[in-house]
């Protein structure tokens, strides 16, 4: 995808997290530049949903560093970083179910924008934040259902409604923790045709289990196991990797086989 990579805008430096006698993340260092999407995979217990939460601030490193956007944001807490335009898509639990998908994600876009959430019925009223809020529906697809009731929505619904709440921040940079969880085979599809339409406007760090999906989406693949950096590369050299073969790939396609 590039000649010569461009300057990175997510920079990590010997990054560290330990869990008691666990360390979770272990000397890491990688960089995502503007424009990729840069997926990360690794087995059961390597360290990618703790590293995603030191990005966005909601763990803290024991040491190392963290620059985006030419910042050192380490120590930022995260509605600082979400402010720089740092976004992790909310997992469905934090969906409000009895609140309608626009409501949803017109408060969103209002608690980006600085006002305390217990303005919430401004949301409803600002044409602003109604018109960002309804775009952002518009591009996962979900326009004509923006006053359903998230309760009513589908599981797959559901999911891209918690990209629609991400983007109404408008991110420089996306982060995707399991986009691909629980979905059947036609939702599946309908997501990555979605990152694939998301990836031309914004850069995405993408966690994900689903390795066709991966391997069909991401421009490179970090592969972690134990919180280290095993492999950092293009989808075929990953495929190749022997390492990478041994520790993940080759035991998947093993568990497929015979589980
Ligand atoms: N809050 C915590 N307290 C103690 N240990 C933790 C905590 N969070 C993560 N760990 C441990 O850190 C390691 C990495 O966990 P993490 O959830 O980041 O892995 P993962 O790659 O996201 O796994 P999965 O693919 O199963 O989601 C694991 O050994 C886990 O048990």
């Amino acid at each position: 995808m590039f000649d010569s990579l461009p300057d990175p805008l997510l920079r990590v430096d010997n990054l560290v997290r330990r869990f008691g006698g666990i360390t979770a993340t272990d000397n890491l260092s990688m960089e995502v530049v503007p424009g990729e999407l840069h997926a990360i995979i690794g087995p059961n217990g390597a360290g990618k949903t703790t590293l995603i939460s030191q990005l966005t601030g909601q763990v803290m490193p024991n040491s190392g560093t963290i620059r985006f956007a030419g910042r050192d944001v380490t120590n930022l807490p995260s509605y600082k970083r979400s402010r720089l335009g740092l976004a992790r898509s909310f997992q469905i639990t934090s969906l409000l179910k009895d609140f309608s998908a626009i409501d949803n994600v017109a408060l969103a876009a209002q608690a980006h924008d600085g006002h305390s959430f217990r303005f919430w019925g401004n949301a409803r009223k600002e044409r602003h934040l109604r018109e960002s809020a309804r775009a952002a529906l518009e591009r996962v697809g979900l326009g004509a259902r923006a006053d359903i009731v998230v309760s009513q929505l589908s599981h797959g619904e559901q999911r891209e409604l918690e990209l629609a709440v991400a983007l109404a921040t408008r991110p420089q940079l996306l982060l995707l923790d399991e986009p691909m969880a629980g979905l059947g085979v036609t939702e599946s599809a309908r997501m990555v045709a979605l990152l694939k339409e998301l990836r031309k406007e914004v850069t995405i760090v993408l966690v994900e289990h689903d390795m066709e999906a991966v391997f069909a989406l991401a421009d490179r693949i970090t592969v972690l196991v134990y919180g280290r950096v095993i492999a950092c590369d293009v989808p075929d050299a990953i495929r190749k990797h022997d390492e990478v073969k041994r520790a993940y790939l080759g035991e998947q396609h093993a568990v497929t086989r015979h589980g």
